[in-house]
């Protein structure tokens, strides 16, 4: 079974709009052809960076999003709002949501149902803190993160999953490809529990951790690890243009 390749970069709090553009066009140039690149600026610059990019193969997506369509719900970004603006992907449950702004299951579900109701797909992140892992919890957590955040949702087909340690966010400390494939082995397996083997067979599933153009070969080369959410190493062009053309350059 092929799976098409992800590499997303999640920018997360960093760059000015300027900035935002001077890091794709220097992507544009460097885009591989069998696999798809995302980035997830900032709100705002997103719609720079929409026009910047319109008619390459380079896709759009958002770190966040609330799950009303729209109202009275003062500093909130709504889905129809990023589908507007030209987002595919949107980003949800990150571990820093869930760390610093209350995130929990409930509320991922609503998320990830409002985006695909405007037709978005989102990328689900779930990943065990350090404590849990130590404590042997790391399957446990994740199959609450995956089944608790996914509802009974039908649009199996539409779901990214990212794996993302949180001990190895921003740290510099890898999850080794062999802890990576373990864990989305079995997500791939929850996934084949509750939406049959065809769509577990076909669902990506990234890995986020402290990629870089160093480990991304070894990440990539694991049976289920279907790409890479990258953080630090997305916003400079120089490595994450290596990221994206894993394999060959
Ligand atoms: O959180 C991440 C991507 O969403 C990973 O961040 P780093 O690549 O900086 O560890």
């Amino acid at each position: 079974m092929s799976r098409t390749p992800l590499i997303a970069g999640n920018w997360k709090m960093y760059k000015t709009i300027p900035e935002a553009l001077a890091l794709v066009k220097a992507l544009l140039p460097h885009l591989p052809k069998d696999r798809e690149v995302a980035v997830a600026p900032p709100f705002t610059a997103l719609y720079s960076v929409a026009s910047c990019i319109k008619g390459t193969a380079l896709k759009l997506a958002a770190q966040n999003v609330f799950w009303e369509r729209e109202g009275a719900y003062t500093g909130e970004i709504s889905p129809l709002m990023l589908k507007d603006v030209g987002c595919e992907y949107v980003i949800i449950g990150h571990s820093e949501r869930r760390q610093y702004f209350g995130e929990v299951d409930k509320t991922v579900t609503k998320k990830v149902n409002s985006v695909l109701e405007e037709g978005l797909k989102p990328i689900l992140c779930v990943g065990e803190r350090l404590e849990e892992r130590e404590k042997g919890e790391t399957f446990e957590i994740v199959k609450k993160q995956l089944i608790g955040g996914l509802g009974n949702i039908q649009e199996i087909q539409k779901i990214v999953i990212a794996y993302e340690p949180v001990w190895a966010i921003g740290t510099g400390k890898t999850a080794s490809p062999a802890q990576a494939q373990e864990v989305h082995k079995y997500l791939r397996h929850l996934v084949e529990e509750k939406w049959g083997r065809e769509n577990s067979e076909k669902i990506r599933i990234l890995y986020g951790g402290s990629v870089k153009p160093e480990n991304i070969d070894e990440l990539m080369q694991e049976e289920d690890i279907d790409g890479a959410l990258v953080g630090g190493a997305s916003l400079k062009a120089e490595t994450f243009v290596k990221i994206m053309n894993y394999g060959v350059t």
